[in-house]
């Protein structure tokens, strides 16, 4: 069954008047970011998305997730066209977004409450999502008692506890260490072998979009679309020794072929854009 199905979907941005961007050396209001977007992802599915930077990966996160119109075309999640933000999707950014006046407990119990989830449950649902990222223990500490690592855990744990259709996540490991980021990548995995909720996942790193999909989906540079969708065939449960194998290291060199060309023009736009 399919979870998210995105139709032919445009974006382009108008800057306020007297607003100039150089594109291609010509001086413009109007930045096409996105390109006619089709693509389809199955529920369960876990997707990455990789593209050069500014190539609208988070644009069409944000569609996806209601925050963004489309300029044109449609992104559907289920059979309902994605007019504004519900409470069905949910969203993990890169920087923790928690609530700094609020505990972990409560900073998850606050996105149940929107959800009118009642008040036991919310409690009972809080720690038990804490307990799936090994924070039993850490419920009363506020956010800047936290390291980065934990901090991110208790963000998905968050997004996750509102039992989400589709996970929306934007590079959500990226401020993280390397260390740290192995072992989210890994525990995000094992959770979400257990719940199968949709994921799509963007990525700058190679090594991360292989790991953790089911398909790789490779944009093009600005003004992005679908350059090419990877099948990952790596068996799971997946821990990170795969990474060390040589199915591993084919998958991760046939994204970086497909991705090469996508950067080096990117690279391009942001001279020509500088001058
Ligand atoms: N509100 C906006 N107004 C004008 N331009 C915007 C707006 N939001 C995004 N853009 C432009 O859209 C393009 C794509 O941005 P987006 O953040 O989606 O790229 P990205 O692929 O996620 O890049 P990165 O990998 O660097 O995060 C960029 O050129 C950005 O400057």
């Amino acid at each position: 069954m399919d979870r998210i199905r995105l139709e032919d979907v445009r974006k382009t941005f108008t800057l306020k008047a007297g607003q100039t961007v150089s594109l291609g050396g010509v001086p413009t209001n109007r930045i096409p970011v996105l390109s006619g977007v089709d693509l389809t992802i199955r529920k369960g599915e876990f997707v990455t998305l990789a593209g050069p930077s500014g190539s609208g990966k988070s644009v069409l996160l944000d569609i996806i997730g209601g925050l963004t119109e489309a300029s044109s075309g449609t992104a559907y999640v289920g059979a309902t066209p994605v007019t504004r933000p519900d409470p069905s999707t949910a969203y993990v950014f890169q920087q923790y977004a928690l609530f700094p006046w609020r505990t972990a407990q409560q900073n998850i119990e606050f996105a149940l409450e929107v959800r009118g989830v009642p008040k036991a449950e919310r409690r009972e649902r809080a720690r038990r999502y804490l307990a799936l990222f090994g924070l039993r223990g850490f419920e009363d500490r506020y956010p800047a008692q936290l390291s980065g690592g934990m901090q991110q855990r208790v963000a998905i744990a968050r997004a996750l506890s509102t039992d989400p259709e589709v996970l929306l996540m934007d590079e959500p490991f990226a401020a993280l260490d390397a260390q740290t980021r192995d072992i989210l990548q890994g525990e995000l995995l094992r959770i979400w072998d257990e719940i199968k909720t949709t994921i799509v996942f963007v990525t700058h790193s190679i090594d991360e979009a292989v790991y953790l999909a089911d398909r790789v989906v490779v944009m093009t540079a600005r003004p992005g679309t679908v350059k090419e969708i990877i099948e990952i065939d790596l068996p799971r449960p997946r821990d990170l020794e795969i990474r060390n194998t040589a199915a591993f290291a084919r998958l991760r060199g046939r994204v970086w072929e497909v991705l090469r060309d996508e950067v080096t023009k990117a690279q391009r736009d942001w001279q020509i854009a500088a001058h």
